[in-house]
């Protein structure tokens, strides 16, 4: 039997850096937003999608989807949000999901679903416990232009599309805080891992 545990968090939240500590413990993560880019690859059925829905002006010359372009559209504009949504999540579902039967019948005994959006797209009935990483919107705003190179509005945009970290809490089974040091917030994942039991 394999445990199937969601790690969920905001944008910049710090879901990779936690993701990165349990790989190297040697947990499997299966994370939405590697399932995003590869089901919008060149020559993938959503992708055509995007384009019929978005138009030819959403590609690079090369082919290849204009993600920076894209999300100018989508973050501003929920509308949009939804429509690209509608295209991308059936494929990213089932992406996770062939990822995830996978992982059991190597025998994997915890398996982590890393999502930004389960609580947005309601998809809590995937896993049977949710870890959220939190912090401070200051701190989530400084990291997402630090890390993106964005200007305040485009950060906060992004941030405003999600549910508030504030309100995940309240719905999450245990938080990990990741505001403070890296360590810090290993210490926690690491006394997490011992009081649950988890085994790779
Ligand atoms: C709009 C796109 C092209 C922008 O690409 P970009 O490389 O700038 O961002 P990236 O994909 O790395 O996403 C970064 C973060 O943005 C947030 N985010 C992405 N899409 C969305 C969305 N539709 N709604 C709210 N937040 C989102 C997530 O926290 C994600 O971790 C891309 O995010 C996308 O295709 N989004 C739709 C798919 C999706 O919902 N992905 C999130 C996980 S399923
Ligand atoms: N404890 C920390 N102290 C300082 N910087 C941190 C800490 N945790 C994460 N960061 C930095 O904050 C940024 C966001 O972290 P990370 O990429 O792990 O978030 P994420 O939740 O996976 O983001 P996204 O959903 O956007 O992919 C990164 O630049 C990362 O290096």
């Amino acid at each position: 039997m394999s445990l199937i545990i969601g790690l969920t968090g905001g944008i910049a939240s710090g879901k990779s850096t936690v993701s990165e500590m349990l790989n190297h413990r040697g947990f499997k993560i299966i994370d939405a937003d590697i399932a995003a880019r590869e089901v919008v690859k060149a020559g993938a059925p959503a992708l055509c999608e995007i384009v019929d829905a978005f138009g030819r002006g959403i590609l690079l010359a090369d082919g290849n989807l204009d993600r920076a372009k894209l999300g100018k559209i989508i973050f501003h504009d929920q509308e949009q949000r939804k429509k690209l949504n509608g295209i991308v999540h059936p494929a990213v579902r089932k992406w996770m999901n062939e990822r995830k039967d996978e992982a059991i019948e190597q025998g994997k005994r915890t398996i982590f679903l890393d999502i930004p959006l389960l609580y947005e797209s309601n998809l809590t009935y995937m896993v049977e416990k949710v870890i959220l990483v939190y912090v401070d919107e200051e701190v989530q705003l400084h990291r997402l232009m630090e890390r993106n190179g964005l200007s305040k509005d485009e950060a906060s945009a992004r941030i405003s599309s999600q549910l508030p970290l504030s309100q995940k809490v309240k719905m999450a089974d245990v938080v990990i805080d990741n505001n403070d040091r890296r360590e810090n917030t290993e210490a926690q994942l690491e006394q997490l891992i011992s009081k649950w039991g988890l085994l790779p």
